[in-house]
């Protein structure tokens, strides 16, 4: 079975998709790591991050793993880890830059199919997976919150790592990220005609769980 969870920053894709994973035992994908480290290694080779041609050139020769490692998956860019370098602000904005462009979409669009074929049912968390990666996947999901609450949990998440936010500049970033990843022509960030809109601004952690785990034994 492939289930997919899309959604914006900051909705809860990736605890939900994690949670959903672990219980059901099946393998995540988490395509926002592999826009992450597609603009970190554009950062890194000072690549144009409004240079179509060389983005998809260095997305189609990506060398990236994902290592299990201890009940984390380590994320490694040519070998390697740079699985907390790409959660940075920085990163996260110059992913949703490249993330514009079609061929750097095409270019990054086999490795995320592949995630299917390693026959163990598949959770894809992202922005696109119900739409455009995975049409045909059994269960979809579209999980939103308001960018106020959205904010409010990014700024705690980052606070928990002892990385100190502002705020009004979290939230900002947000409505910006939010904004491009609508707004843009290839893969506009919006749910599927057939996926279950799941608005988690008022409901906690177990709930958007609960609520998943159902619809997901709905559709099986
Ligand atoms: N329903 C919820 N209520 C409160 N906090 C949540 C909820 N879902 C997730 N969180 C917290 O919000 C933060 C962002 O969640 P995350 O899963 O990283 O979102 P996304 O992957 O959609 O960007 C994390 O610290 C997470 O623990
Ligand atoms: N399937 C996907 C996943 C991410 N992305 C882009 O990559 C950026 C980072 O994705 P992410 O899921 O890691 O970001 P968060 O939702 O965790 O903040 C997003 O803002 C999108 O612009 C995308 O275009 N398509």
């Amino acid at each position: 079975m492939i289930i997919t969870v899309d959604g914006p920053s900051g909705a809860g894709k990736g605890t939900l998709c994690y949670a959903l994973a672990e219980k059901l035992g099946y393998t995540l994908l988490d395509s926002g790591a592999i826009y992450r480290v597609t603009a970190l290694a554009a950062l890194k080779s000072a690549v144009k991050l409004d240079d179509e041609f060389a983005l998809a050139d260095l997305a189609r020769h990506l060398d990236i793993q994902f290592v299990p490692q201890n009940g984390e998956v380590q994320i490694l860019l040519n070998n390697e880890n740079v699985s907390a370098q790409i959660r940075t602000q920085e990163v996260a904005d110059a992913a949703s830059k490249v993330a514009v462009f079609p061929g750097v979409r095409k270019a990054l669009l086999q490795l995320q199919k592949d995630f299917a074929k390693q026959g163990n049912g598949l959770i894809a968390d992202g922005r696109d997976m119900g739409m455009v990666v995975f049409p045909n996947a059994q269960a979809k999901l579209f999980l939103d919150a308001s960018a106020e609450e959205r904010a409010k949990r990014r700024l705690k998440q980052l606070q928990s790592k002892g990385i100190n936010g502002n705020f009004d500049q979290i939230f900002a970033e947000i409505k910006e990220r939010d904004f491009r990843d609508r707004n843009r022509a290839v893969a506009p960030l919006k749910p599927a005609e057939d996926a279950l809109l799941l608005d988690s601004t008022e409901l906690d952690i177990n709930e958007v769980i609960a609520q998943a785990l159902q619809f997901i034994e709905s559709k099986k």
